[in-house]
């Protein structure tokens, strides 16, 4: 009986389905309306500032479609682990953790993770736990080994209590008191011992971090490869704990992560070639322990299991608060791509948080950006209540757009690659799948060269005076009285009258040229879907929105840009590949700043010039228009009004960025030289553009 329950489930919301669908076809018409306009007058006029800003509208258009192969189907899924099989039936697993360097990633951190994945509830023979060092060094070792003698106490306690999570940074942070009084007192007499014992091995490790040997940690690129098993007496509760640094020389190209995870691939082959594998970023805590047994809901599914290849989490975040500016939860990601992915076809894999099957690798990692989905094999995006891993997120302006840039630079390698999903066609894929991988390779690319667009050209027609868009008639303001001439005192001196008297403004615009529709249109269906999928399907709040938004444009004009071009150069053997792990050391001030949700603009200037440069077009741009507009008389309102609300739509959502040029003061503003070389760099724009354009 027990047997034929399902091991998990798959729900569709069957109303988002129908708004997504609905929204797409509405959508879909504007966007060919808008189509049919820019061609209609642009074989009657053709002008440069009209091609221009027409390419950038087919752009952004083609990523929107792409994208909505994301809102087709987007599915959730529930796994039941208590039906799995007995223990001794269920497979083996290895476990990857990464580190790559002791200054950015705190080793304090990086052995939570560690002493969480050795705790995780599994059957402790079937797991095994592999470390890579990229860094090769000497304390990182030692502070494994003393994790290693820890957890030889912390495992056999969370078995004990049932402890829920297996994370002893985030167990001693929650221990709650009123829980604590019910318990009895031997478990308080434990709590109370380990407590101590996390205390003197978090005193260890920072010794050994700091007598470490600096000369080693030079030696991060050049040294030989180092194997170690911990815990060479096996004891019976622990799983197996291998220490690995692979062989790096600086003749040799390393790759990376992907190159570490192939490192760990063939040691472990070699080891204990457990058939399935669970890869982890150094910071990523296993604060449910219960990952795997979820993950096996699938795999101990013999209807499922043979054709998938990973199953995914997604990454959640410890230190996202407040406002969270920089939107350090990523949640578009995983609250709306991958579940829309998960209905067509399958995620693709976030770099972390997922449980492989060692077979669909064929002995290499590098070779995933869409082969394994092309082959035929599935994959799918758990998302359970309980965060299951727990990371540090970017909270500041500067390590968000270095990490940004990253990802874009890898998104764009393979969009302008062989295997860019457009032409390296489908084999096993479905065409809305296909849309799912192009609409992320093709990211950067559209997203920049389509922003860029829109922040200078309709600004620098402005500028000189020539419209863009579709005229609006009648733009003027009426003021209007309305009274009833009853005249009887009330009160001494004051009339009903008087009272009555309603002195109101009312807005009145007559839409002359009714294409103006189509462009309000999908103006207003772009801004209303997105609000309506932050706040209603994703439980966002409106400030979620904005941030959203906001942080959109802003990684448009420098991450996209930047990721773009490094791929570009890449490609054209002009730059070599780099990879600079994410800093996941937290400084004080400017975590208080993102909590307050104040940005922090001591970033590198050339991600904050950007920045300043588009406002202060823009800025120009409008400045001018109003004054024309009060200058010249009739009919420049009615032309330039598109074009003026762009602009001024643009400068109101960054309004963070105004702030921080000429209101703020603080240490974290934009500096005054930044602020200058932008100027700079405006003045340039506005009279090349003109000269070119106009
Ligand atoms: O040469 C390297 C560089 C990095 N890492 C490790 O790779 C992991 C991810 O690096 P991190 O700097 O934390 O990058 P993030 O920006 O946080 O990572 C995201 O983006 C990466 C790809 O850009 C993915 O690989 C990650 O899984 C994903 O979390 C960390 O554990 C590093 O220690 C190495 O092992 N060797
Ligand atoms: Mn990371």
């Amino acid at each position: 009986m027990e047997k034929s329950l399902p091991l998990h489930l798959l729900h569709a919301n069957s109303l988002t389905i129908i708004i997504n669908r609905s929204h797409l076809i509405l959508h879909f018409i504007a966007i060919l309306l808008l189509i049919h306009y820019r061609l209609s007058f642009f074989f009657q006029h053709p002008t440069l500032p009209w091609l221009l800003i027409f390419v950038s509208e087919l752009l952004l258009s083609l990523s929107w479609l792409l994208w909505q192969s994301t809102r087709w189907r987007p599915v959730y899924r529930t796994v039941f682990p208590e039906r799995l099989p007995p223990n001794d039936e269920l497979p083996a697993i290895d476990v990857f953790i990464c580190t790559a360097d002791p200054n950015k990633e705190p080793t304090v951190e990086v052995m939570n993770t560690v002493i969480s994945a050795v705790a995780m509830d599994y059957p402790p023979e079937k797991l095994h736990v592999y470390v890579s060092d990229d860094a090769g060094s000497d304390a990182t070792l030692r502070c494994v080994k003393e994790a290693w003698n820890f957890a030889t106490y912390w495992v056999p306690f969370c078995r004990k209590y049932g402890i829920d999570t297996g994370c002893p940074e985030i167990y001693f942070l929650n221990s709650r008191v009123e829980d604590y009084e019910l318990k009895d007192s031997e478990f308080k007499q434990d709590d109370g011992k380990m407590k101590q014992k996390y205390e003197v091995l978090k005193q260890r490790l920072k010794t050994i971090v700091q007598h470490r040997d600096v000369a080693l940690s030079t030696n991060a690129r050049d040294h030989p490869s180092i194997i170690e098993v911990i815990n060479e007496h096996p004891k019976e509760e622990m799983p197996l704990l291998v220490y690995v640094s692979r062989e790096k020389r600086p003749s040799h190209h390393h790759s990376f992560k992907a190159g570490a995870l192939n490192v760990l691939l063939r040691v472990s082959a070699m080891m204990s070639n457990s058939p399935y594998i669970l890869v982890l970023d150094c910071d990523m805590y296993c604060s449910d322990p219960t990952s795997a047994r979820q993950a096996m809901c699938f795999y101990c599914d013999p209807q499922t299991s043979p054709s998938l290849a990973f199953v995914q989490f997604p990454q959640m975040f410890r230190n996202i608060c407040g406002d969270d500016i920089y939107d350090g939860e990523i949640r578009a990601t995983f609250k709306i791509y991958w579940p829309g992915l998960d209905g067509v076809g399958g995620p693709i894999i976030a770099g972390t948080n997922f449980y492989m099957k060692r077979e669909a690798l064929l002995g290499n990692f590098s070779k995933q950006g869409f082969t394994l989905h092309r082959k035929g094999w599935k994959s799918v995006y758990l998302y359970p209540k309980r965060p299951q891993f727990l990371g540090t997120s970017t909270t500041n302006l500067n390590e968000m757009s270095i990490q940004w840039t990253r990802w874009m630079s890898g998104l764009a390698s393979v969009g302008i690659s062989r295997f860019c999903p457009l032409i390296y066609g489908p084999l096993n894929m479905s065409l809305v799948h296909l849309m799912g991988y192009s609409a992320l390779a093709l990211e950067p690319l559209l997203q920049c060269i389509s922003l860029w667009g829109f922040a200078l050209i309709p600004q620098l027609c402005l500028f000189n005076g020539i419209p863009l868009y579709p005229k609006v008639k009648y733009w003027h303001l009426i003021q209007f009285f309305r009274g009833d001439n009853v005249d009887e005192p009330l009160f001494v001196g004051v009339t009903e009258r008087s009272l009555r008297v309603r002195m109101g403004w009312s807005l009145q615009f007559k839409v002359s040229d009714p294409s103006f529709y189509i462009f309000s249109t999908i103006f207003v269906s772009s801004i209303s879907k997105s609000l309506y999928e932050t706040v209603v399907t994703t439980g966002g709040e409106f400030r979620t929105w904005r941030n959203e938004w906001r942080l959109w444009m802003m990684k448009s004009v420098t991450c996209a840009t930047y990721g773009s071009l490094d791929a570009v150069l890449n490609k054209l053997g002009m730059k070599d590949a780099s990879f600079l792990p994410t800093n996941k050391v937290t400084d004080d001030e400017q975590v208080k700043l993102y909590e307050k949700g104040v940005f922090d603009f001591r970033a590198a200037t050339m991600f904050v010039a950007p920045l300043v440069t588009v406002i202060l077009v823009n800025t120009a741009a409008l400045v001018r228009a109003f004054v024309k507009a009060l200058v010249v008389a009739d009919g420049y309102w009615e032309q330039m009004v598109g074009q003026m609300f762009l602009s001024f739509y643009i400068l109101v959502s960054n309004y963070a960025v105004i702030e921080g040029m000429v209101i703020r003061g603080d240490k974290a503003s934009i500096p005054l030289s930044v602020t200058l070389l932008s100027a700079v760099f405006s003045v340039f724009i506005m009279f090349i553009g003109s000269a070119m354009l106009c």
